[in-house]
């Protein structure tokens, strides 16, 4: 028979094997974006997911330099209803297919995604196996997925006088690039540094960044986090990070049915009471069982009420599920950003109060 995504619940999906087509078990997971499939391919989040499009034409613009999130792709593999095989763009350097091949992605096209994207909605996220080729194996990633993704040795992102210091989970470069280009020299650490290390660069302030897999995965950062806390220093959750920061202030992480995979999901500012257009990848949610009395929550999900946001009522804390760096997606949310900026200025001159 030909190449077929199985699925833990017995559903088959038949589709055309593209990239290296090799046979491979994950999660699969879902993404309603319209565009930015560079971005998605390439974001750390989605290491070791099977990452179905559900925009029927996958691939159009082809592979260009600058949209990178991160030096190589960590998706497991990539399902699509159609895969562009001339792409036409004048910033292109090398097709979709090309591209998977080079990262040793495989995957399926000619698949009904339509079909494939209500069944993980009716019954919640589940695994699969892509089997390109019956004689083959099938191989099963590591669950290790942020000490597959962190960064081996620090670097720095130049930008300007405050210094940031980003715990990389899996980060994604437009968000360091953000930072960056609000006057912050960024220095980026692996993702378990201790304290110690952490504290010797003298930051300004510290950014939890995005990264794959469960939180309570890598519970063992949270003693650091909570150190950190103790020393006052502006610090931003941005998804995984906002997701850690919250179980180091007492919420609870939670598995979501099929969580938010896209670049339309609305978001409510409560302060403002506008609705942000927001970017989402991710598939555990925080929750709190009790009141928090330190924690004010300041953004919800309009589509199902889950937190998106909170700010810490005495200490120089926020922390976002959604994506503000928006790579890809609207921009509505870049304050969050800005403002983090803004808490570390303020905190430089000793004006913060809380
Ligand atoms: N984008 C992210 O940081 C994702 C966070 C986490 N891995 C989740 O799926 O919920």
């Amino acid at each position: 028979m030909g190449a077929k995504l199985l699925l833990e619940d017995g559903s088959i999906f038949y589709g055309t094997p593209i990239g290296t087509k090799e046979n491979i078990e994950a999660e699969v997971v879902v993404t309603t974006s319209m565009t930015g499939f560079q971005e998605t391919l390439t974001d750390p989040s989605y290491c070791n997911q099977i990452v179905t499009f559900t925009y029927p034409l996958v691939g159009n613009c082809g592979i260009n330099r600058q949209d990178f999130e991160s030096s190589t792709s960590h998706v497991s593999a990539i399902i699509t209803k159609e895969l562009c095989v001339s792409p036409s763009h004048f910033e292109k350097k090398i097709d979709f297919d090309e591209y998977l091949k080079s990262c040793k992605i495989t995957g399926l096209t000619g698949v009904d995604t339509r079909k494939l994207a209500n069944l993980i909605r009716t019954k919640g996220t589940m695994k699969g196996k892509v089997i390109c080729d019956d004689e083959k194996p099938v191989s099963t990633p590591t669950n290790d997925l942020v000490k597959t993704v962190t960064t081996v040795k620090p670097y720095v992102v130049p930008g300007g006088k405050d210094r940031i210091v980003a715990l990389d989970f899996g980060v994604k470069k437009s968000l360091l690039e953000s930072l960056s280009n609000l006057e912050a020299t960024v220095i980026v650490l692996p993702a378990f540094s201790s304290f110690e290390e952490i504290m010797s660069y003298e930051p300004d302030g510290i950014l939890l960044s995005n990264g794959p897999g469960d939180p309570k995965d890598i519970s063992e950062v949270i003693p650091t986090i909570k150190k950190l806390l103790e020393e006052q220093i502006p610090l931003l959750g941005i998804c995984l990070g906002h997701q850690l920061l919250g179980l180091s202030l007492g919420f609870e992480s939670v598995k979501m049915k099929y969580g938010h995979r896209g670049g339309n999901h609305p978001v409510k500012d409560l302060d403002t009471k506008k609705v942000w257009i927001t970017s989402q990848n991710h598939g555990y949610t925080l929750k709190a069982s009790e009141v928090l009395d330190n924690i004010r929550i300041t953004h919800v999900n309009l589509n199902d009420d889950t937190i998106e946001g909170f700010v810490h009522k005495s200490l120089p804390v926020l922390s976002v599920q959604f994506h503000p760096e928006a790579g890809p997606g609207p921009q509505d949310s870049k304050d969050i950003l800005f403002n983090f900026s803004k808490l570390i200025k303020k905190s430089k001159v000793g004006d913060y109060h809380g």
